[in-house]
């Protein structure tokens, strides 16, 4: 028998039943489940990561929706728990969900909710945090003060790389991908490559109007170039930020030969998915290439990381942080409980998940709608008009 789990509870007298298995940012979720007739549970157990068998304890035996985290297992075992506990919705608070058998939810009529848009710049700021950190060898240049070893400016002391001028390639031009290409080139003047399944259509129309306005002041324009492959990116950028969802054709996207294409002075950025680097690789290739430099957002076996990468210091790690502005945690905490809501409430799916700010404006209701459901097409969900 699966052991009870400590909770919270939040009007208990409440309709419907909606579990939460962490606490989360802020109290506008809560309010916004409360006030429509549900019964909120927040799992308060001290261990980050919950096992399958702790969130089965949780589900019970009645349960309309959960709100979950990327580090859960969301499979079959918790998609027959929930539904035979009477639910209807689940979502994770994050826009990825790899960590979540879509099929498996289908399958019993559950929707699957993710948290699009109000975490696309605050990920790309970290993305371009890491890529300026690597360039100027920051974090080295912090603990070498920090170790007392200072004793005077030198010519060669802490020499980097100045990304003006240079090329940023980003593989993946998604929402994320798109937004941090934005930042390296506005902020940088950078040229641009990269490669995405399909064409990122408004980055290339930024890029040419931006490459214009330059010109007309005087100025080097900025470029863009959409690769044809992959290896164009690796082979011709100087900084690569990888934006791409985490399925089996982004699994080890980047590995040893992939590594060994890149230039020797590169940087590489992740702020995806860990999979999508081989990182027992990628250590290698550290080792021997002492000049190229890594900044790390995700880890292959989080929270692990392979032998050898804290050891480098041409790695910047940091624990998988690059959505963690507060306004954006309470926004994705938002979004996550209106997905599971309105599923509960029928309401219709929003037509456009990269469009949220009417669900985050805090001095209005929120739309009658899910702000993002991803099987919605498979389960037929008609979508709002508003
Ligand atoms: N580190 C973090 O805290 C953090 C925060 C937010 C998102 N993420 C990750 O970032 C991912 C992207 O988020 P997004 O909102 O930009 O998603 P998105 O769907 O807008 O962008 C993903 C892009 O990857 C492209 N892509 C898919 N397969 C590809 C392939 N094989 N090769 C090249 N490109 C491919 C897609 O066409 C799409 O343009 C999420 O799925 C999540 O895993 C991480
Ligand atoms: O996918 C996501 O949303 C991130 O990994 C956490 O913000």
């Amino acid at each position: 028998m699966a052991k009870p789990v400590s909770i919270e509870v939040w009007n208990p007298s409440g309709k419907y039943r909606v579990v939460s298995t962490k606490s989360m940012p802020g109290t506008r979720w809560i309010d916004l489940l409360v006030r429509q007739d549900c019964r909120v549970e927040i799992c308060t157990e001290k261990k980050t990561i919950l096992s399958v068998e702790d969130i089965i304890a949780l589900i019970g035996n009645k349960c309309d929706g959960v709100i979950g985290q990327l580090t859960e297992d969301w499979g079959d075992t918790l998609f027959s728990a929930l539904s035979k506990a009477g639910g209807k919705a689940f979502s994770n608070m994050a826009v990825g969900y790899n960590n979540v058998d879509v099929d498996a939810a289908t399958k019993y009529g559950i929707a699957v909710g993710n948290t699009p848009g109000v975490l696309t710049e605050t990920t790309a700021e970290l993305a371009a945090s890491l890529s300026l950190a690597a360039s100027r060898r920051i974090v080295e240049a912090d603990g070498f003060m920090r170790a007392g070893l200072y004793d005077g400016w030198l010519p060669h002391l802490f020499v980097g790389n100045l990304l003006k001028g240079q090329t940023v390639g980003v593989i993946g031009a998604g929402r994320i991908g798109s937004a941090y290409a934005r930042m390296m080139i506005e902020g940088f003047k950078m040229n641009l490559i990269y490669y995405d399944l399909y064409q990122a259509t408004r980055l290339e129309k930024f890029v040419t109007a931006y490459g214009q306005f330059l010109k007309a002041s005087g100025e080097q324009p900025v470029t863009w170039k959409r690769a044809s492959s992959m290896d164009e990116v690796l082979q011709q950028a100087d900084v690569i930020s990888l934006h791409p969802i985490l399925d089996k054709t982004t699994y080890h996207l980047i590995n040893k030969e992939r590594l060994s294409k890149m230039k020797k002075e590169a940087i590489l950025i992740n702020c995806s998915r860990g999979p999508v680097v081989d990182e027992e690789a990628l250590v290698e290739h550290l080792k021997h290439n002492p000049m190229f430099r890594v900044g790390l957002d995700v880890f292959e076996d989080e929270p692990y990381m392979k032998p050898g990468l804290a050891d480098m210091p041409n790695a910047i790690v940091v624990p998988h942080i690059a959505s963690a502005s507060k306004w954006t945690r309470e926004g994705m905490a938002t979004l996550a409980a209106l997905n599971v809501l309105g599923k509960i409430k029928e309401y219709p799916t929003w037509s456009n998940p990269n469009a949220v700010d009417p669900f985050l404006d805090e001095n209005s209701p929120p739309p009658s709608a899910c702000p993002s459901i991803v099987n919605a097409k498979a389960l037929g969900l008609p979508v709002s008009k508003l």
